[in-house]
């Protein structure tokens, strides 16, 4: 993860003690961030320019959320580390539990969640000024990723991925319409992250969301794990070769081609009148 981090130039040149940036860390209470946050408060606990928060998102899943909440406080105290606390249902008047039952567009439950969190991640990534927002995505999360991307034939995605969160921070081209991102963790695999959350007696939250059903995404899931049990090492390579295509998709395709304007609902960046968090929400309301 230090490797990652130096390599990918997230600690500015010019941070000083005087003058810290601000990383704001996603933190569910699952394995991933659990440790993910543990790192980094070990890796700059004595380093003055950073300054590290973060924050966690109810989702409204009665008894999943909960636990894993209670699971990030833990981690946060003994941290002492600050720790805000945000929910769907405070913020957008809707829970998670509710809305598969709603389900107005007919979607997978991820396709609204994942909506909803990323308005809050940025959203408050821009209220607590923070530089970077971190995530605790791992090695199999990236390579799915890119291989629906390469499946998809989504050339201009790649392009995005890599300016929004993939390249190393010189090479991207990012915009001042959203707060950096980086998944600092991106080359360790799920089972080690698992693993190393187990040794270190971490207070992770280990359980499946209960409403996950990515159908897609857990074909390349099922995919993946084939290929790399024939052939170990298959997700790296995936990952080499994807960020080096990115980065030439980065460079043709202009992803800030300054088509965002703001929603008109709630101000928030969108390349159309309204956001999709606002449209998903009048349809729930409606
Ligand atoms: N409810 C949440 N609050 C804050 N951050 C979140 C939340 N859910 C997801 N994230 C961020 O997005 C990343 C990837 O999301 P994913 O759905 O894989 O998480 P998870 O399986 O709930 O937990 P984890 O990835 O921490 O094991 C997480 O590692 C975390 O950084």
């Amino acid at each position: 993860m230090r490797r990652r981090i130096r390599e990918d130039g997230l600690v500015p040149r010019d941070a000083t003690p005087e003058d810290p940036v601000t990383w704001l860390i996603g933190l569910s209470g699952g394995k991933d961030s659990v440790v993910l946050t543990q790192l980094l408060a070990e890796t700059f606990a004595e380093d003055p320019r950073i300054e590290l928060v973060a924050l966690s998102i109810h989702e409204g899943i009665e008894g999943y959320r909960d636990e894993s909440l209670d699971a990030a406080e833990a981690l946060t105290d003994d941290l002492a580390l600050r720790h805000e606390t945000v929910s769907y249902s405070e913020e957008f008047g809707v829970r998670m539990d509710d809305v598969v039952e709603d389900d107005p567009e007919n979607m997978a439950a991820c396709a609204y969640c994942g909506v909803f969190r990323r308005d809050l991640l940025s959203r408050y990534a821009d209220e607590y000024d923070a530089d970077l927002l971190l995530t605790g995505h791992n090695l199999d999360d990236e390579a799915e990723t890119a291989l629906m991307n390469f499946f998809e034939g989504d050339v201009d995605q790649m392009a995005k991925h890599f300016d929004a969160s993939l390249g190393p921070m010189p090479e991207r081209s990012l915009t001042d319409k959203h707060v950096p991102r980086a998944k600092p963790l991106r080359d360790v695999p799920e089972k080690e992250v698992a693993l190393y959350a187990r040794l270190a007696d971490l207070p992770a939250h280990i359980t499946e969301c209960p409403h996950a059903e990515e159908a897609y995404r857990g074909e390349i899931q099922e995919l993946l794990y084939s290929m790399e049990e024939a052939h170990p090492g298959t997700r790296h390579s995936i990952m080499a070769g994807y960020e080096q295509l990115a980065r030439y998709a980065a460079e043709r395709v202009d992803t800030d081609d300054g088509a965002y304007d703001a929603c008109d609902t709630c101000g928030a960046p969108t390349s159309g009148d309204r956001c999709r968090k606002c449209q998903l929400l009048s349809a729930l309301a409606a």
